[in-house]
């Protein structure tokens, strides 16, 4: 069964002409791994924040676990591009924070932090300061902090978009390690067309005015992936790069279409 579900989703902003998105049906199931891959403009984030209840839809119904979604909550974590972690505290500190606003015990949540920061690969680096890290530890860091408060799902707005290319990949591989740990399904989005067929098991490719849904596919490469394949066999593998051409060929159609 789905955890997620969206019905016929749509957005607007006050004063503005048109909605942003339109007729978005999606759902989200347990060990999915679901990519939203759309140009600038396309409605992406604004998706993202429909889901995390930061904004209300215009139109339709956003389900968890058959409960209607209203307003942010613990069950939906998310990790953004530019993590806004605390400079001052250290990185078990922020890995807590949530926990701690919550009232968990100290001792309960250093050890809930701790084995978070396991998950994401920085064992030992609870004492460190946020300004010590590269960018690619303070993406983990916010993963795990995302994670601290066992969500049922991971929303995650362009985490890697600020990433060089070389630590990019790292984290890509990194998130299906995490995602295969913890089995929690994730919503991605991003405007990186190979990430998006890399990671996902469904990617649905958004187009612009109004955003809406005009492809979805079903996709094996993360999971090929998390079950062991390396990650540089699976991108030059025939299969990969005929799925990038395609999804960069439709991108492409879909912006001549509008320059028109
Ligand atoms: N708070 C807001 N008020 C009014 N209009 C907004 C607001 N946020 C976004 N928009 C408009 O909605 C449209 C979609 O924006 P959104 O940020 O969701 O797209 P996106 O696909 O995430 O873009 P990008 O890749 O550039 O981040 C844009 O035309 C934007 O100008």
């Amino acid at each position: 069964m789905a955890l997620l579900q969206l019905e016929r989703i749509s957005a607007r902003y006050p004063g503005a002409a048109g909605p942003v998105l339109t007729d978005i049906s999606l759902s989200l199931g347990p060990r999915q791994l679901l990519v939203a891959l759309g140009p600038s403009g396309s409605g992406k984030t604004t998706l993202l924040n429909l889901i995390a209840g930061f904004v209300p839809p215009s139109g339709g119904r956003i389900t968890l676990d058959g409960v209607p979604v209203h307003g942010p909550s613990a069950e939906r974590g998310v990790v953004f591009q530019d993590d806004a972690l605390l400079p001052w505290q250290d990185v078990l500190s922020n890995v807590a924070f949530g926990l701690e606003l919550a009232g968990m015990p100290r001792d309960q949540r250093e050890a809930r932090a701790r084995e978070m920061l396991a998950l994401v690969d920085l064992a030992g680096f609870d004492t460190r300061r946020i300004w010590q890290l590269s960018g690619g530890q303070k993406q983990r860091v916010g993963i795990a902090r995302a994670l601290a408060a066992d969500p049922r799902v991971l929303l995650m707005d362009e985490p890697f978009g600020a990433l060089d290319a070389f630590t990019r990949e790292q984290m890509q591989e990194l998130l299906l390690q995490v995602w295969t740990r913890t089995s929690k399904p994730v919503f991605l989005i991003t405007h990186d067309i190979e990430e998006a067929v890399f990671l996902a098991t469904e990617l649905i490719l958004l187009s612009p005015h109004p955003g809406r849904i005009s492809e979805r596919l079903e996709l094996d490469f993360g999971q090929r992936h998390a079950a062991g394949e390396s990650a540089r066999a699976i991108k030059s593998d025939p299969r990969f790069i005929e799925t990038r051409e395609h999804v960069l060929a439709q991108v492409f159609a879909e912006r001549k279409r509008r320059t028109a």
